[in-house]
């Protein structure tokens, strides 16, 4: 039911015009950079294409800027913020009956702008001293493990619950490891730092191996549980090989069909050589990449025959070269508490259903989560990412439609600063990175986290559409620059045709690629492998 939800929300989403955040014209504001910063609500993150349905005042409807920018010292006018634990979650069925009956928010009337506008940074300074209000107090959700013991509460996987509910004579695990054996664990499974720098294959199966190799748990679990859980990976890792395999046919079959047939009856000589290196530039992997695929080729087989398997086999090694050093887990330092994890990207790269998907992933292994719904200028946006929170369990922070997105994201590190959460994972609105006021936008979002810690945001993620082609390699120049990204996941890799595009920005960027999204669904995020990845682009055997 809830990803038939899910679905209806997309749709809904993107085709009603008056759920997108009304913000004027461009051309009326023309900001440089930094008076862009304060101005968000000035700027517009939507497509061209999209702006032209998008719901907002008219053309001829004026808007007192004046007043909002004048409003900004005034921390009052902080939009309130609405912090869903898990006990205080919006029920999913009134949200659905909202989205049937197009009930979700307006556009936003000029008193709602009013309250949007932007906070100045000294007073985010304040902020950070300042006890909180009794008003403020009062809206404090109760936190949705007070009830619980905490780390009682968080430490149990969903994979070892099933195992324990299947064997009947299974003890329960909230009651075996103490606190500090959990935090351990926890932080060996993500390779926290805190840990030392344990490497983190697969967070899911490290959690279980770490749970089954605590010596509180009790006799007998851990080597049941270790038996099962040999069977689940070696079954999973065959399905997700196949799965990968499926998902880069397009790639793989079109890329293997041409060199099949520019090396039947052909030895390899020069003008082969050029031609093989012209294919694999135009399907995505790089002129390096190229170039070390077909010096290889050159120095093994010169002169001689060549099949279309010679160079398969030879390709899957280069590429699998390539991509090693950037094949890397996503380190979570959990002494911040929160790690914070801020999502950037351009628009419908992926950004909140990879949120969703990371957050199933942490809380499915037992850390405690908090989500930001930093994407301010969609309400289907908003809506997207509570009820990927309600999937997943997680805790949730969101504004209002308009408001200012650094304002929430710094509101939201307080609140899970407060919740005492593991993680925290911050949405932003999409932008294409050629719009430089947004771009100056997404810079404030980083340099307002870091008045609360100097390190944050902890690690900045960018989800590239690998059905973009070149255009990506474009992308992580500029929002690395811009917004300090230092790490990737390529999304859509499912059915694309261009997932060589990976391997070029591998080469050039050399930035961490810690997952891959191969379809929409909750579990299609996967660690990201060099070799699997290499071997199915290439089209050659697991
Ligand atoms: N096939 C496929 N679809 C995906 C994948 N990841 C995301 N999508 C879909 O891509 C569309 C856009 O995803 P979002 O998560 O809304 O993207 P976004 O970057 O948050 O979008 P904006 O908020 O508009 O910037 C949705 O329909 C997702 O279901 C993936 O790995 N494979």
């Amino acid at each position: 039911m809830a990803l038939d939800f899910i679905k209806k929300v997309f749709t809904f989403g993107r085709s009603k015009p008056a759920e997108e955040a009304p913000r004027p014209e461009e051309e009326q504001t023309a900001p440089g950079p930094q008076e862009a910063a304060d101005l968000p609500l000035a700027t517009d993150p939507v497509l061209p294409e999209e702006m032209d349905t998008a719901g907002g005042p008219a053309d001829d409807e004026e808007i007192d800027f004046e007043a909002i920018t004048a409003a900004q010292d005034d921390p009052a006018l902080l939009p309130p913020i609405e912090a869903i634990g898990d006990l205080g979650m919006v029920p999913l069925s009134l949200l659905e009956a909202e989205a049937e009956a197009g009930t979700q928010e307006a556009p936003l009337d000029p008193e709602t702008l009013d309250a949007a506008v932007p906070i100045a940074e000294d007073d985010l300074d304040a902020m950070a001293q300042a006890p909180l209000s009794p008003a403020q107090e009062e809206a404090q959700p109760a936190p949705a493990t007070e009830a619980l013991e905490p780390e009682a509460a968080v430490h149990v996987p969903p994979a070892e619950q099933a195992v324990a509910e299947t064997a009947d004579e299974a003890p329960a695990l909230s009651d075996a490891a103490p606190a500090d054996t959990l935090d351990a664990a926890k932080a060996e499974t993500f390779g926290a730092t805190e840990a030392g720098e344990a490497e983190a294959s697969t967070p899911d199966d490290e959690s279980a191996a770490a749970l089954a190799a605590s010596p509180a748990l009790p006799k007998g679990f851990a080597a049941r549980s270790e038996a099962v859980e040999e069977v689940v990976a070696v079954q999973q890792k065959r399905n997700w090989f196949q799965r990968l395999r499926d998902g880069l046919s397009r790639t793989s079959s079109q890329l293997t069909g041409q060199i099949t047939a520019l090396f039947t009856k052909r030895k390899l000589d020069d003008d082969t050589l050029q031609d093989l290196e012209d294919l694999l530039i135009q399907a995505d992997l790089g002129m390096e990449t190229a170039l070390r695929i077909t010096d290889t080729l050159a120095s093994e087989r010169y002169g001689r025959d060549v099949t279309g398997e010679d160079v398969s086999r030879i390709m899957a090694d280069e590429i699998t070269k390539v991509l090693t050093p950037v094949a890397k887990p996503l380190t979570l330092d959990l002494s911040h508490k929160p790690h914070v994890i801020l999502v950037v990207g351009v628009n419908g790269t992926g950004k909140t259903t990879t949120i969703g998907k990371l957050a199933a992933k942490l809380s499915g292994a037992g850390l405690k989560v908090m989500l930001a719904a930093g994407d301010t200028f969609r309400a289907a946006a908003i809506e997207q990412l509570k009820i990927w929170a309600e999937r997943t369990k997680s805790h949730i922070v969101a504004t209002k439609l308009g408001a200012d997105a650094a304002g929430l994201a710094y509101e939201a590190f307080e609140e899970a600063r407060r919740q005492k959460s593991d993680v925290l994972i911050i949405d932003t609105a999409g932008r294409l990175q050629n719009r430089t006021e947004l771009m100056a936008e997404l810079e404030k979002i980083v340099r307002v986290l870091g008045k609360l810690d100097p390190d944050a945001p902890h690690t900045v993620l960018q989800t590239l559409d690998a059905t973009t082609g070149q255009n990506a390699l474009n992308q992580v120049e500029i929002f690395r620059n811009v917004a300090g990204v230092n790490g990737l996941i390529m999304t859509k890799l499912d059915g694309t045709a261009r997932g060589g595009i990976l391997v070029a920005i591998s080469a050039k960027h050399k930035l961490p690629v810690y997952f891959i999204g191969v379809g929409e669904g909750i579990d299609d995020l996967e660690p990201f492998e060099a070799r699997d990845f290499a071997r199915a682009i290439a089209g050659t055997g697991a």
